[in-house]
């Protein structure tokens, strides 16, 4: 479980997380909405160990981020933009960032990812300046799935996405979640949110205000509770 215990964040008298508490289960998909600047990407930094936290802690799996850098590995980290090299074709960028990682799979094992992943097969061999946004975080997630990561981070994953893109995003994300996976997302998208999650909170000014599970709640309930408390 990724869980934040009472995680404050202070940048000089700048208070960015008040005591936050969250946690995402294995196999969750937890969206997190929230203003600009209501400490999203903070939140994730920190599990990510890129940031200490001033007070409280961020747990994997029972142990601190600040503890083991071993845990980290159990995470992967989608951006809003998939940072890969545009002279490499999909399979190339796996196979480097996956080697990377200290993993070296065969071809065949690196292409059961890209599947896993959804990216279309007559994609694999091609240049990743051909591709498109939708089909770069394809290859971030099999990226992660590579790294054999149980927790993925991502930041806005549906901004930019067509809807088609964003179909098939929420399709991989409920494939993920249904082997375990437990996915974190920092969005503004309340529509997509509702789709892909299953489990929503609304953040503002550093504290978690509202969770719920989406079952329970539609886009439009989901849009006035989110008006009403930012
Ligand atoms: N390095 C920093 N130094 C000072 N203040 C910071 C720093 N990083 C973030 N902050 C402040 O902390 C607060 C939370 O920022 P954060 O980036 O976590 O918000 P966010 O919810 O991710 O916003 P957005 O939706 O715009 O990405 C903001 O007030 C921001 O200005």
């Amino acid at each position: 479980m990724l869980q934040a215990k009472m995680l404050c964040k202070r940048y000089d008298d700048k208070s960015a997380l008040k005591d936050l508490c969250l946690s995402v289960n294995p196999g969750e998909i937890f969206c997190l909405l929230g203003q600009n600047g209501a400490g999203k990407t903070t939140t994730i930094n920190i599990f990510l160990g890129l940031i200490a936290p001033t007070s409280g802690e961020a747990l994997i799996d029972n142990v601190s981020v600040t503890d083991s850098k071993s845990k980290r590995s159990a995470i992967a980290y989608i951006p809003e933009t998939v940072q890969l090299y545009s002279n490499l074709s999909g399979l190339e960028n796996l196979d480097f960032f996956s080697k990377l990682a200290g993993f070296n799979y065969k071809k065949n094992e690196l292409i059961s990812f890209l599947k896993q992943a959804n990216l279309q097969e007559e994609s694999y061999s091609k240049k990743l300046s051909t591709y498109s946004k939708g089909m770069r975080q394809k290859v971030g997630i099999a990226v992660a799935l590579a790294k054999n990561a149980s927790y993925i981070l991502m930041d806005e994953p549906t901004s930019g996405l067509d809807p088609q893109a964003s179909v098939e995003f929420a399709k991989t994300c409920r494939e993920l979640a249904s082997k375990g996976v437990g996915i974190f997302m920092a969005t503004h998208d309340i529509f997509n949110a509702v789709n892909i999650g299953s489990k929503i909170g609304i953040m503002k000014e550093g504290t978690l205000i509202h969770t719920t599970e989406t079952k329970n709640i539609s886009a439009q309930e989901l849009q006035d509770l989110y008006i009403k408390t930012i």
